[in-house]
């Protein structure tokens, strides 16, 4: 006790370094030599006070001679206290020691405060729990819609015939009564597994990835007198959406055969570069004509437009005749394809806002010249977000957006549309194996259908006649006009004759001019502005028609197409 009074009796030497170093200036050299020469002192009767003021008005303890000499050996930037502990501490920023130098509420404004950001335990178990049950209702209510989807399907599929046939064109397979196909047609259908020419008809929506694989079905078949010629109209359910997609066939060697009743030719001949003669098939659907159910007579099959052989008015004995064979025929020339969406308000009300009107009018146009082609007609209203959805992106555009910001304001992307329903369609009609040549300017639609396994072997421009608005303000109206009054030509009368739509072929307005410009800057596509197309216009009503579909001056290879990145940011910024 006496030892441990003596070590801690302080000695002036001791008061003067610990002035030194605690007093307003840093401790100077002189320091470390007071320091240095601190030793035992006699003590004197303020420093024998000294621990008795200590003891009674300040209880901290004494302070360590050998945490002083460390202090002051370290150099004038440390001190005896300790570093204040934070994870990023300041530079030369020391705890204060004494309470007197710096208040406690400045000391606690330094330090950063550290809050917990959990929610106490309780809490947290509540929420897990309440989103797990949130979850389990979620997968409830899918199971339950699934469920019900499926009981949908099944009486669906019940009502349809018992056995769907596929296709017997190319040497073919059919299904059992009991939908399994035939054991006798090969190590494909044995193991169950369609042959690969039926599998198109099978193929998975990646879109679409909770429905089953797709499959269409085409139901009845008919034929069209149109301005342009006879067409076969197909009209195609399938198990995906609940509408009626549609396609016309130009076939016109078919069309002839089908006149006569006898079907004598069955093929469209065709003379190639080479001066070779040979048939083309006719472009049929094979879901239409594959035998359906055991027992159906011809005459069923003649009120869905079926293939039947050889007709006679009084034809009702079973159905007994192969459709024609494809397997011994040449490989196809690419037809000329049309994917066109439906747009009631372009090609029913003649509507000024767009050129579909007149798109499609020039697609039956074409292929009829052509004469052997097919204009896939999807009900994919308004770009695929409906007729509904589409008047209320109109409303937004006489704000003065345009056709791709209206839609994006709506919540919709710029353009909502798939194409695995057509695929499906041309794979039917058996036109999508060899190669298409495909009406349209829209590069993001050549790629899709790509990806639906339809090859693209060439890109023939949609120039659909449409003129400029600008150039016919002054017109009776802004109605449709242009060439009307001057334009004598054939490609006009022509076109004239092929009008699908009130208000004629030709049409034009600043609505139309910017619906064109929209398409051409914001989606790519390959069109030619309004502006040039007036001229072009001009051109063309002293030059005649465009002549043959085949030899389109606008038609080129699919490469090089645009790019839609602004199309794109603009829809991740929505
Ligand atoms: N949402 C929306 N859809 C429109 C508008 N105008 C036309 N449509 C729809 O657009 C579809 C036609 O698409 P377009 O972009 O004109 O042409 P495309 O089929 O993509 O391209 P092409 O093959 O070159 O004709 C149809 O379904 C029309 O109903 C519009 O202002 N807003």
């Amino acid at each position: 006790m006496l030892h441990a009074r003596a070590q801690h009796s302080v000695s002036p030497s001791d008061l003067s370094v610990l002035q030194a170093l605690t007093g307003d200036r840093p401790p100077s050299s002189s320091a470390a030599h007071l320091i240095a020469a601190a030793g035992p002192q006699p003590s004197t009767s303020a420093s024998r006070d000294a621990p008795r003021q200590a003891k009674r008005g300040d209880r901290r303890p004494p302070v360590d001679p050998l945490m002083i000499a460390a202090a002051a050996s370290a150099g004038p930037q440390v001190t005896r206290n300790h570093y204040f502990h934070t994870f990023f501490p300041q530079p030369l920023a020391y705890a204060p020691c004494d309470d007197e130098r710096t208040s406690a509420a400045a000391t606690m404004a330094q330090r950063p405060k550290m809050e917990s950001r959990q929610a106490p335990r309780t809490i947290r178990l509540q929420v897990e729990d309440e989103e797990r049950r949130r979850k389990e209702r979620l997968e409830r209510l899918r199971d339950e819609q699934v469920a019900k989807e499926h009981r949908h399907d099944e009486r669906a599929i019940a009502d349809r015939p018992q056995a769907v046939a596929m296709p017997t064109h190319d040497g073919g397979f059919e299904f059992r009564e009991d939908g399994r196909l035939d054991d006798k047609l090969g190590p494909d259908a044995r193991r169950g597994k369609p042959p690969a020419s039926a599998q198109v008809h099978h193929l998975k929506d990646d879109a679409l990835p909770d429905l089953p694989p797709l499959e269409v079905q085409c139901r009845v078949r008919t034929r069209i007198p149109t301005p342009h010629g006879h067409i076969f109209l197909h009209l195609y359910t399938n198990n995906h959406d609940n509408k009626e997609h549609l396609a016309f066939v130009a076939d016109h060697a078919q069309m002839a055969s089908t006149s006569l009743t006898t079907n004598a030719v069955e093929g469209t001949p065709v003379v190639a570069e080479t001066g070779e003669r040979r048939l083309l098939p006719f472009i049929r659907s094979r879901t239409l004509d594959s035998k359906w159910y055991d027992g159906e007579t011809d005459e069923e099959r003649i009120v869905r437009g079926a293939y039947v052989g050889r007709l006679s008015a009084t034809s009702h004995c079973r159905h007994a005749h192969a459709p024609p064979s494809a397997a011994s025929l040449a490989p196809t020339d690419p037809p000329l394809v049309r994917i066109h969406s439906e747009c009631f308000t372009g090609e029913t009300i003649g509507s000024q806002r767009c050129d579909c009107g007149e798109q499609l009018d020039e697609a039956f146009r074409l292929i009829t010249l052509a004469g052997r082609g097919v204009v896939v007609y999807l009900r994919q209203e308004g770009r695929g977000i409906g007729l509904l959805e589409k008047m209320r992106a109109y409303n937004l555009q006489d704000l003065g957006h345009d056709t791709v910001t209206a839609n994006l304001m709506l919540g919709h992307g710029a353009d909502m549309r798939t194409y695995g329903i057509a695929g499906a369609i041309l794979r039917d009609l058996g036109v999508a194996q060899s190669g298409v040549r495909l009406l349209t300017n829209n590069p993001d639609k050549i790629r899709q259908i790509e990806g639906e396994g339809v090859s693209v072997v060439e890109r023939v421009a949609m120039d659909a006649p449409y003129g400029s608005g600008e150039e016919d303000d002054d017109s009776d109206g802004g109605s449709s006009t242009s060439d009307a009054h001057t334009d004598s030509s054939v490609a006009y009368h022509l076109r004239r004759a092929g009008v699908g739509m009130i208000g004629a072929s030709t049409t034009s307005s600043p609505e139309l001019d910017k619906y064109l410009r929209t398409k051409i800057e914001r989606m790519g596509h390959m069109l030619t502005a309004p502006e040039q197309q007036a001229v072009r216009n001009r051109v063309m009503s002293g030059g005649g028609s465009s002549g043959s579909a085949g030899a389109h001056p606008l038609s080129e290879s699919t490469s090089a197409l645009p790019a839609r990145d602004d199309v794109a940011e603009e829809e991740k910024r929505a």
